[in-house]
């Protein structure tokens, strides 16, 4: 039905746009000059740089003499200026990244920017596969190490661009079912990952954001039940974004919470409304999702968010989830500019004919 509405038109290799940016090709040029600039500038800041300098300082027998002098010649001033384990370069290469950020995200601007944006992170199991991760069955968490890393960069690029809200789906019940071992190591590791954002130099803490666990918090360890605990309770306060992670989540499990609760409020015989489970969601006040990603090219929700996802944009790129990257998030965010007056045409016609 939705694409019946939808033709080819101009530079924009896109479905007809309701958003101005969309619609305009210059604006489309200075987006992906920008983007293609800072793409390869963070390309080479963290992947680059490292590879080079891995090379400078590790030269294996193969590598031909003049090469590895070459190299070092080239890299010598970076190594020079090396200063608290970080390169004044990779240092000046950050800050020319976050202005091409800047640059990019106020382009973006001029179209709608999504308040809430879900992610369901899967394929971390399969990125460590895939690299040959050091991954045995008393190590099985290697792919979510990568995969929190690539949480933290992603929190950082939607707070950058105004995203008031994110949630991530982290653990959901069924998760309980793996191997007892791989679910020891997920919740360890989940223990010190909170604990890491609660450290001062944490995304949570530049951007004062406050954090929410949603779930059904006493299925997990105590360790972790805690640290989640102490975690909203330090943030409560804060004024910033809001991060929330659903662990021991599913949305079933929600409603049906949110049912018993509405029930145990209401007289005998009394009717329950929507709005009484509304309010008795973990999402209550909280935006719907305005878009949820699922990596790994996934189609499926997966018990995340049914009730909270009626007018929800949905994204299915295709890289695993520690693939994820700014490029996809852009792009998720264009896709949704472009059905975003379609999706508010709809959500108004429905509630007037409430
Ligand atoms: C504190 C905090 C927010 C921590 C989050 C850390 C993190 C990245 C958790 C992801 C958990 C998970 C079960 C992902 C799904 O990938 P999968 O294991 O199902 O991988 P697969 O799809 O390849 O099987």
């Amino acid at each position: 039905m939705m694409a019946s509405q939808y033709t080819r038109s101009g530079l924009f290799p896109f479905p007809n746009s309701n958003s101005p940016l969309l619609s305009s090709p210059s604006l489309f040029l200075w987006l992906s000059f920008c983007f293609t600039t800072f793409y390869y500038y963070s390309r080479l800041a963290t992947q680059g740089q490292r590879k080079v300098r891995c090379f400078v300082y590790c030269r294996n027998k193969s590598t031909p003499r003049t090469t590895y002098g070459f190299t070092r010649f080239l890299y010598l001033p970076s190594l020079l200026m090396e200063k608290n384990g970080k390169s004044m370069i990779s240092k000046a290469i950050g800050h020319v990244s976050f202005v091409m950020r800047k640059c990019l995200f106020s382009i973006l601007s001029i179209g709608p920017v999504p308040a809430h944006i879900a992610f369901i992170m899967d394929g971390n199991r399969r990125y460590a596969k895939r690299h040959a991760l050091h991954q045995d069955s008393t190590n099985p968490g290697s792919g979510h190490r990568v995969g929190f890393k690539c949480l933290i960069s992603t929190l950082q690029y939607c707070y950058e661009m105004g995203v008031k809200y994110v949630t991530v789906y982290a653990f959901s019940i069924d998760n309980f079912k793996r191997d007892p071992q791989e679910v020891q190591s997920l919740m360890d590791l989940m223990k010190e990952k909170i604990d890491e954002l609660l450290t001062e130099d944490s995304v949570l803490k530049k951007f004062d954001a406050r954090i929410n666990f949603w779930g059904d918090l006493q299925l997990l360890s105590e360790p972790v039940r805690l640290a989640a605990k102490k975690a909203m309770d330090m943030t409560v306060h804060n004024k910033g974004p809001v991060l929330s992670v659903c662990v021991a989540y599913t949305s079933t499990n929600e409603i049906t919470h949110a049912i018993e609760a509405s029930v145990r409020e209401k007289q005998e015989n009394a009717p329950i409304e929507v709005s009484d489970l509304d309010r008795n969601m973990y999402t209550a006040g909280c935006l719907e999702p305005d878009i949820i990603i699922r990596t790994s090219g996934e189609t499926r929700l997966s018990n995340f968010l049914l009730w909270q996802s009626d007018f929800t944009h949905l994204q299915n790129p295709n890289p695993l989830w520690p693939e994820f990257s700014l490029r996809h998030l852009v792009w998720a965010v264009l896709e949704y500019q472009n059905v975003h007056g379609y999706l508010k045409k709809r959500k108004g016609e429905i509630e007037k004919n409430k």
